[in-house]
């Protein structure tokens, strides 16, 4: 993590979570018990089942959601109460801003976000992106649309990313140089990342930490060495994935064994079965329609 110090003394943030549980709205559990210490210019891939917590983590960690206090501070300050100006919280929102689908040109874009101010970082962008400065937004595909929304997502230099899965539509070699790009930004700045990601493809070189999470809580959480993460040799590797690959899906594999299925008789199931649901009037059809 050779960013976390630069020339100037600057510190990259660390992010503290402690005894974090959160509850949404409606009363149903989001987190609970969360502690994480994620140390200066560490790059984390957030891992876990669909359900199992990342977005409401990263919406906690970005202020977006309100945590409890004293529950989470990132270099010792509580972004919901101070709105830290260096988090860039990139997640579905973001990805749904419809300001990127109308007849709008790139620089135009990215000029609103900043370009004309922080000038080499948006031709670093444009390059490593491979973005197209005479694109129209209306006429763009999906892929081509988020390189250029990660363009005005990443311009402003940022010292803490928050990445919800925002990846899905580049193909290999964008996101290849995105990754590496991004692992470039810890190592000549002070600038710490969390990732939740499901795709590994590319990610084997890339996490400093691992945060395993399942059901609201973080299982496992720590450096990729201190997780020594190494082939399992009672597993048969079937699926000819990185030894990080591996991990995961042995990590996925216990969860659902914990777990069991979400209808079936499993110990978190209750019962939902389409007749349950029916009978306790959760379904709109009627029953006999001939009565
Ligand atoms: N606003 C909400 N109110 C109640 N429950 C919610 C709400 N948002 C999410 N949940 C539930 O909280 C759990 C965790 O959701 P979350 O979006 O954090 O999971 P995730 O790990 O990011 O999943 P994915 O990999 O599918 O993106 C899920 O079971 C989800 O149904």
């Amino acid at each position: 993590m050779s960013g976390q110090n630069t020339a100037k003394g600057e510190i990259a943030p660390s992010i503290d979570v402690t005894n974090l549980s959160y509850a949404f709205p409606d009363g149903s559990n989001g987190l609970k018990e969360v502690f994480l210490h994620l140390p200066p210019g560490s790059r984390t891939l957030l891992i876990g089942a669909n359900g199992a917590g990342k977005t409401t983590l990263l919406r906690l960690l970005s202020g977006k959601r309100m945590a409890p206090a004293h529950s989470v501070s990132i270099s010792g300050i509580d972004p919901f109460k101070e709105g830290l100006e260096g988090v860039t919280y990139l997640g579905l929102e973001w990805v749904l801003n419809p300001i990127v689908r109308t007849d709008i040109d790139v620089p135009t874009l990215l000029a609103s976000v900043g370009g004309d101010f922080y000038k080499d970082r948006r031709d670093m962008l444009v390059q490593i992106l491979d973005i197209d400065l005479e694109w129209r937004m209306h006429a763009v595909s999906d892929g081509e649309r988020r390189r250029v929304q990660l363009a005005m997502g990443l311009l402003r230099p940022w010292t803490v990313l928050l990445l919800d899965e925002i990846t899905v539509d580049l193909d290999l070699l964008s996101r290849s140089n995105f990754l590496r790009f991004l692992m470039r930004e810890t190592e000549s700045r002070p600038c710490t990342i969390v990732y939740a990601t499901h795709i590994l493809d590319n990610l084997a070189q890339w996490p400093t930490h691992l945060v395993h999470m399942s059901l609201g809580r973080v299982k496992k959480w720590g450096s990729v060495e201190e997780l020594n993460v190494k082939p399992d040799p009672n597993v048969r590797v079937i699926s000819g994935n990185s030894e990080l690959g591996e991990l995961v899906l042995r990590w996925l594999q216990e969860d659902l064994d914990e777990r069991g299925p979400r209808n079936g008789n499993g110990k978190r199931s209750e019962g939902k079965t389409y007749e349950n649901l029916e009978g306790k009037g959760g379904y709109g059809h009627e029953k006999n329609p001939s009565k």
